[in-house]
This record gives C-alpha cells, structure tokens and sequence, in this order.
C-alpha cells in the first residue's frame, strides 16, 4: 500500500523564539537551521524578517541547502495596499522559499486586536497570498485561533482558510494558537474543513501544548486528512511550548497505526539520530535534556525497579514499546534500593564485572546498597561511586593515598582596598607512600577550595590527575532545617572526554563533598589502570 506523505514544518527559530528565557543570536540561528535541515525537515521557519534585527539579518541569505526556508510575519493591515504595507515589503524582499503569513481567523480577534471589518480582514488574507504568489514564493497561511474561532463562528473560520487556499496558499495550517483544544475537537473540525471543500492536502496543524495536547492533537489532525505538522525541537514554544517534532517524527515513523499509512522524510537511518539531535539542540540552548522526554531522554529506556529489569534482560520487548537503538537512545538498567539481583547484575557485566548470582558477596553488595540509599545516596546518578563499591565488595581497591585531615575555613572580612570580601581556604594532608603532603588552597567557595587542596599534591599520582576537571556539582537537601542531610553529586571529566558521577551523603555539606570528590579522584585513578570492573573479576 503506498503511504501519503506528511510534511514536517519546523519553527523552532519562530515561534521557539517566543519561549520565555530564550533567545536565539544569528549564530544560534544559523547552527539550528543547519541541524534541521541535514536532519531532513521539510520546512525551517527562520523568524520575522522586519521584526528584529537578529531576524532581519538572518534572512539576508537562504540558510538550508535541502529545506524549504521559510520567513514569518503578518497579513498586510486594512486600509493599506500590499504594495505599500511596510512589513509585508520586509517579508517580500527576505531571502526566502517560501512566506508564512499569519491571519486573524476568529472574528472576535478581528473585531478586537485588528479593529477592522471581517471583510476586510478576508481581503488583507486575499491580498497578502496574491502578494506572496506574486513573488514567485510558496504561499502558506497560519490560521491563527483557528479552533477557537471555528467554535465561535464556523462560517468566518471557515472564510479564512478557503479565502486563503483559493487565492494560491500551498498550505493553510489551523493553529491552535491558545492551546486548549482536545483531540476529539481537533478531529470533528478538520475533517469539517475538509468537508467544505479545502483539501486536506493542502491543510496543516499548529498545535499549543497548553494542556499537554498538542502531539495528540497534531496525530489526531493528520487522523482526520492534514498532511503537514507544525512543531518544534524538543516543544519550546510559546507558553507551554508547541507540538514536539521529535516525539512526532518517532511515533510517526515507529507506531504501526500510523507508518502503515504515512511517511515523513526521515528514513530509519536517520531516525537513529533523533537523540543526537535532540541533545544537540539542547546543547546549543546551554540546558540539560529533559531525562523523561519520551523516546529521546536519557531515562525513556531505563528501568530501576527490579520485577522489570528481571524480565528486560530476558527480552527487552517485556518493558519497552520500542527498540531504544531504533531513536539513537540507549537501555539502562539501573542500580538502586528498587533493583534486584537481575539489575545489579546487569550493572556490574556493564563494568566487566562477572558475578554468579549465588555469589554471596553479590547479597553482600545488593543490601549495602539499599542500606546506603536508605541513609541518602543514590547511586542509579552516580555510576562511577557504585563502581568504586562494587569493586570494593567484590575484589579490592588500592590504597592510593589516604587523607589524614582536612580543614576549611570561611572567612568574611575586608580587603586592603576596604572592600568585604568572603574568602575560602582548605587545607587538606594527604599521605602518599607513607610520605605526608599538606596543601593549602583558596576557591571561590568552600567546596571549591577543597577540591584544589585536595588535588594540589598527590606525590606520584599528582600528574596522573592533571586533566580531571569537575564539570557539574549538585546539591540536594533530604530533610528540612539547618541539621538536614545533604546529598552532593558530583560529575568529573577528563581529557578523553569520558564523564563521571559520584556521591557523597553527611550531615555536612562539606563532608558529602569531600566524600564525593575522593571517589571521583579515585576512580580516576582506576580508570587511568583500566582497572574499572576488572579488579573484581574473579
Ligand atoms: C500566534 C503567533 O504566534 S503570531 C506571531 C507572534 N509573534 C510576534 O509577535 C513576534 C514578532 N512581533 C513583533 O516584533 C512586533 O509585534 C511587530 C514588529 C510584528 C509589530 O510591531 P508593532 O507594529 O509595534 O505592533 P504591535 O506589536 O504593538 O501590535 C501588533 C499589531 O499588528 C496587528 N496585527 C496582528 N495580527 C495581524 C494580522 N494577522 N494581520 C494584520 N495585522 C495584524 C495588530 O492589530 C496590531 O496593530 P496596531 O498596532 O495597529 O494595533
Ligand atoms: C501562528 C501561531 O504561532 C499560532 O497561531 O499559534
């Protein structure tokens, strides 16, 4: 059975532009539309051309090789001629594919935002898209409000799209611009549209996640006849973000309902990037992934509860709904105080480690594990601190070095110059080889100042410690009050680019560090021997 194509429209560099918190730069902008386009989006909407100047600046040359690059903006205003409307020139004279008018569609916005007549407003629509088509572009209209405004009035809604389909717009796209429609609304009005006589081959979905949605809404508009869907990289957006791309493109391409009728332009090959992307884009925003995103975050395919990991490691398909190599994304079975002989087994052959599971020293392992969780650590986030046990439990860790003392000191005083200043200092004695080394080092906080005691002078091992540098430092309190528990996680890297977790738990804030930035030295040290694991297998 040939399957109909559904076009992939992006506007993560517009309407993801209007996410509160961020902003993209030219260079932003330039480096998402290329991620965009060598992923094989059909459509990239840069922005406003005449809006800004980062997006004027940005349509000054066409940004995609294979997409269709599209510029934003708004139906010229009543009273004007095309030809003399300022910022339907600006959008006239960008370097672009194709033009994405956006038009009022419900009549109580045309009444109250645009102050005009509706048939005036159905000209603006008539005239803009003549204008566009003119030029030679592919037309498109955003039908903004147009859910709500077909429920007000379906007859004026419905003016709009066939106004804006019969004077040339390749696409009308309903938006569903505030975000509260439901999926069986969705459904009933696009196939009325389609009824009245717009083909759903030339109609879109914008769809607002305002109530968490606008995925199911974009699939239950293509259910009912529309072939292009509107969205964005990982959901920014407007409010409570758009239709997420990523997650449609997975379930477009993975779920038998709708890849028996349907294809996009992502082949399955490419569709083992989609995580890359995903985290790519993250990247550039400077912000972590969203561990729980379906499909593509770094928990959709990971399981600590140990009834799950127990049937997982007999064939993945008991816990998963599809294969995770099929995203890019990977399987993880986790260790915790939810896992069971199954999951810690699993863990350790990830580490090289093998472990009979009548081996005494495995229970051993398991129940101090769940003992130390229940005191506050967590170890599913601190892979390279369960490593360091493991090894321990099951083989045997050198002893490096050992620390004697530490000392830190915080101290708020003024400077020379007058100024008040709050000044960190430890010093820490570390005993290498029977030889005692005392370093003293200032940060810019406490934790700060340990850690360059701390790796200031480890004797022999000092140049081997050279490239671990701390890359994130987490604090979480466990119980409220001054005496809470503190739980600090720590991630190191190195020159190898390898990253690591470890924990540290106490009553004492500086302590958990301290016990978190020893395993991350200590591992260090094991990995440089690749002895990760392999100690321990006996
Ligand atoms: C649903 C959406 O996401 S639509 C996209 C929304 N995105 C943005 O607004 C971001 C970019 N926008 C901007 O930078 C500015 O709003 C501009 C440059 C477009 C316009 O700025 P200004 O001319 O100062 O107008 P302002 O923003 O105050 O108000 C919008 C104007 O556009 C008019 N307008 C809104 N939609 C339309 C439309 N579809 N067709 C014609 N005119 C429209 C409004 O009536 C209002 O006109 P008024 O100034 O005569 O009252
Ligand atoms: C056009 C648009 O972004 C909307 O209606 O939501």
């Amino acid at each position: 059975m040939t399957r109909e194509r559904i076009y992939l429209f992006d506007t993560t560099l517009r309407d993801g532009q209007q996410t509160p918190g961020i902003d993209f730069s030219v260079e932003d902008k330039i480096a998402i539309a290329s991620l965009l386009d060598q992923f094989g989006m059909d459509y990239v909407e840069g922005g406003y051309p005449g809006a800004n100047p980062t997006d004027t600046e940005f349509f000054k040359c066409r940004r995609t090789d294979k997409a269709s690059f599209v510029a934003f903006g708004m139906t010229k205003r009543a009273g004007v001629s095309a030809s003399n409307d300022p910022g339907l020139s600006a959008l006239l004279s960008a370097k672009s594919d194709a033009i994405c008018l956006v038009a009022k569609s419900w009549d109580y916005h045309v009444e109250v935002a645009l102050g005009c007549t509706n048939e005036e407003n159905l000209d603006n629509i008539r005239a803009s898209v003549e204008a566009v088509v003119a030029s030679g572009r592919e037309a498109m209209v955003d039908c903004e409000h147009f859910f709500d405004g077909y429920k007000a009035n379906s007859a004026y809604a419905l003016a709009c799209a066939k106004t804006a389909f019969e004077a040339g717009a390749r696409w009308v796209v309903l938006c569903d611009t505030n975000g509260g429609t439901q999926p069986p609304e969705i459904r009933e009005i696009v196939s009325a549209v389609i009824a009245e006589g717009v083909p759903g081959a030339n109609l879109g979905i914008h769809a607002h996640n305002d109530t968490g949605q606008a995925v199911a809404n974009s699939l239950a508009a293509v259910e009912a006849g529309v072939r292009q869907i509107q969205g964005t990289l990982n959901g920014i957006g407007e409010r409570c973000g758009n239709a997420n791309l990523v997650t449609l493109i997975a379930t477009l391409a993975l779920k038998e309902t709708y890849s028996s009728r349907f294809e996009t332009g992502i082949d399955a090959e490419r569709l083992q990037e989609l995580t890359k992307l995903a985290h790519a884009f993250d990247e550039l925003l400077n912000r972590s992934p969203d561990p729980q995103a379906p499909y593509v975050g770094a928990s959709a395919f990971a399981t600590k509860a140990g009834i799950h990991a127990s049937a997982l490691l007999k064939d993945p398909r008991t816990y998963e709904h599809v294969a995770p190599e099929s995203v890019g994304n990977l399987r993880k079975v986790m260790v915790s105080d939810q896992g069971g002989k199954a999951n810690f087994i699993n863990a350790l052959k990830r580490r090289g480690i093998t472990v009979s599971k009548d081996d005494p020293r495995l229970d051993k392992l398991i129940s101090i594990v769940k003992e130390r969780e229940a005191t506050g650590y967590a170890y599913e986030g601190a892979d390279a601190s369960f490593a360091l046990l493991a090894s321990r439990i099951l083989g045997t860790v050198p002893d490096f070095f050992r620390v004697e003392s530490f000392r830190v000191m915080v101290e708020r005083r003024f400077d020379a110059n007058g100024k008040l200043k709050t000044v960190s200092e430890a010093v820490v004695r570390v005993i290498v080889d029977g030889e005692t080394m005392m370093s003293v080092a200032e940060g810019h906080g406490p934790v700060n100042a340990l850690d360059l005691a701390l790796r200031k002078d480890l004797g022999k091992y000092q140049s081997e410690i050279a490239d671990l540098e701390l890359a994130d430092y987490k604090v979480r309190i466990l119980n409220g009050g001054t005496e809470a528990v503190t739980r600090v996680l720590i991630e190191s890297t190195d020159r190898s680019g390898a990253r690591w977790w470890t924990v540290g738990v106490s009553d004492n804030i500086i302590d958990a560090s301290f016990q978190a930035l020893m395993d991350s030295i200590v591992y260090k040290l094991l990995k440089n021997r690749d002895q990760v694991g392999s100690i321990a297998a006996e």
